[in-house]
């Protein structure tokens, strides 16, 4: 094999400068500068393979190579597999932690285009004699690095579209793998302390997925297609001159699902979950710091938009209500104390959505949940800001048939038929129908749990005659009042008119008899 024979000619070529060093002192250094720089041209001339060397860490051995980390990823993925011995390391943040790739001195072959290549792992001793006391590796004296080994012929193949491909794939697999993080924006502490990071996190483990999301289907394939779309957006956004971002407003009665939609997002996204708590934001400088620091390929949450700050406008409260309130418990004082020293104003807010600089880094989602739509302020949730409007209602059949199979692990039943009539009379949450249908004991079967659920729906349904029963007496009540209101005023009113005349009458007379 023509690649084989090149190898030979290599060790040819290395006994060649072996033999050279030994003879080396007895020339001048000059001439053997000259000899090494000609040796290495005619070898250039005659092997047609070319190498690129990726090494482990770049700089001064502090940093671990990006590169080196997504070959290697890359190379375990898709060929490391074929390699004879294998090397396993454990990689931190991922879902799958043991990553196996191959051993050094193992080579793999692998296919771009139609065009072969070699990559082979090797590691070379450095010298150990040289002691650096900053260098936090130098415990071992080795460098790891990947060689990549190609025909001249296809250098621009490789080297222009390869590499990047090789590059990309690597990255997009350590995504895919890694565990989604949740944040948290750390309290403002008044000065900003010296490198302090203003978000804090854990491991996102939320167990919700679309799948096991209840609502109804067609919405929540729509979803699902806005999603993917955009996430395929890169190109898209940039042609229509659109920062790579989409907002998502949630809202809707409590229990319907919108926190639990915001999980299965962020996992069929795979991106980590950044939840904003703007009582905790001193200002709107500190907002947009807060900004900055949130990566690509994230989401912004902001849940309970309309109770986080008084953005709507709509919640002054007069002096003479704030006065006649009754004592807060000191929870809640807590919590409006801290609201009240936040200094975030509607304007910040808008800007974080989209402000110039929200539009940095791309891939961006930011979400808000709220109970209460209506009392947002118009500009907070108008189409570029927040451009999908969804709402997530009370249970329906489709909603239930979902959660039947999460939580009774049936399709189908005699009974689902008139579960789907009770719900269409009732207003339910799915936390509310999930509740009822759990099991609250090892002897409940799925009939008895569907039982409960039918009996909880008809206790619903019969609450709600009697709340529309008496807010139907309320309103006959309330007519009669404004009616017998009316006569009385235009009694009241006629009287008044009656005794005017009566004044004016007698005043009349008086004034003839004093003319008189
Ligand atoms: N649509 C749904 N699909 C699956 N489970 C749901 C759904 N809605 C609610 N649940 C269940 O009910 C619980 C509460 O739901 P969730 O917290 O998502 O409601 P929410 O709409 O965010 O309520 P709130 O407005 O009070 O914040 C969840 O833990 C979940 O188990
Ligand atoms: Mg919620």
């Amino acid at each position: 094999m023509m690649r084989e024979r090149w190898s030979q000619m290599g060790s040819l070529m290395a006994t060649v400068l072996f033999m050279y060093t030994i003879f080396e002192r007895f020339f001048p250094s000059s001439f053997r500068d000259r000899l090494q720089a000609y040796a290495q041209k005619v070898a250039n001339h005659f092997n047609p393979y070319i190498q690129i060397t990726f090494p482990e860490f770049s700089g001064e051995r502090l940093k671990k190579s990006e590169a080196y980390n997504a070959i290697q990823i890359y190379l375990s993925a898709n060929s490391s597999q074929r390699a004879k011995r294998l090397k396993a390391e454990v990689v931190k943040d991922s879902q799958n932690p043991l990553v196996l790739s191959m051993d050094d001195n193992e080579e793999i072959t692998d296919e771009f285009q139609g065009v072969k290549v070699w990559w082979s792992a090797k590691k070379v001793s450095s010298n150990p004699q040289k002691y650096n006391p900053f260098s936090y590796y130098d415990s071992s004296d080795e460098k790891r690095f990947y060689k990549l080994t190609f025909h001249r012929s296809y250098r621009d193949i490789i080297t222009m579209s390869y590499i990047k491909h090789v590059l990309e794939e690597g990255k997009e697999i350590e995504l895919t793998n890694r565990q989604l993080k949740l944040y948290t924006n750390n309290p403002s502490s008044g000065g900003y302390g010296y490198k302090q990071s203003k978000w804090s996190h854990i491991v996102f483990e939320h167990p919700a997925s679309f799948e096991t999301l209840a609502m109804d289907q067609k919405r929540k394939e729509d979803i699902l297609k806005d999603l993917a779309k955009f996430k395929k957006g890169k190109e898209y956004y940039s042609k229509i001159g659109k920062a790579w971002k989409r907002g998502y407003l949630l809202y809707g009665p409590p229990g319907t699902g919108k926190s639990t939609m915001i999980a299965a997002i962020a996992k069929f996204m795979n991106y980590d979950v950044y939840d904003l708590e703007l009582t905790a934001v001193k200002d709107n400088t500190e907002l947009k710091k807060l900004l900055i620091e949130t990566p690509s390929k994230s989401i912004t949450v902001i849940e309970d938009i309309d109770c986080s700050l008084d953005l709507t406008g709509q919640r002054k409260k007069k002096k003479e209500e704030v006065d006649n309130e009754e004592p807060k418990d000191p929870m809640r004082k807590n919590e409006e104390e801290s609201s009240k020293s936040s200094k975030v104003t509607l304007s910040g807010l808008l800007n974080f959505i989209d402000g110039i600089w929200s539009a940095c880094g791309g891939e961006r989602i930011i979400i808000f949940t709220t109970n209460y739509v209506e009392k947002l302020d118009p500009a907070l949730i108008r189409r570029g800001r927040m451009d999908k409007h969804i709402e997530m209602s009370y249970c329906c059949f489709d909603a239930f048939k979902v959660l039947a199979k999460n939580y009774l692990d049936v399709e189908s039943h005699l009974l689902f038929g008139r579960i789907g009539t009770l719900l269409q009379e009732t207003e339910m949450s799915p936390a509310d129908v999930a509740e009822n249908l759990m099991p609250k004991s090892e002897d409940e079967d799925v009939e008895t749990c569907l039982e409960n659920l039918i009996n909880a729906l008809k206790k619903n349904k019969e609450e709600n005659a009697n709340k529309k029963e008496e807010e139907e007496a309320e309103e006959i009540w309330e007519e009669k009042a404004k009616e017998e209101y009316t006569q009385n005023k235009e009694i009241n009113r006629e009287n008044g008119r009656r005794r005017r005349t009566e004044r004016l009458g007698r005043g009349e007379s008086q004034r003839r008899i004093y003319y008189e």
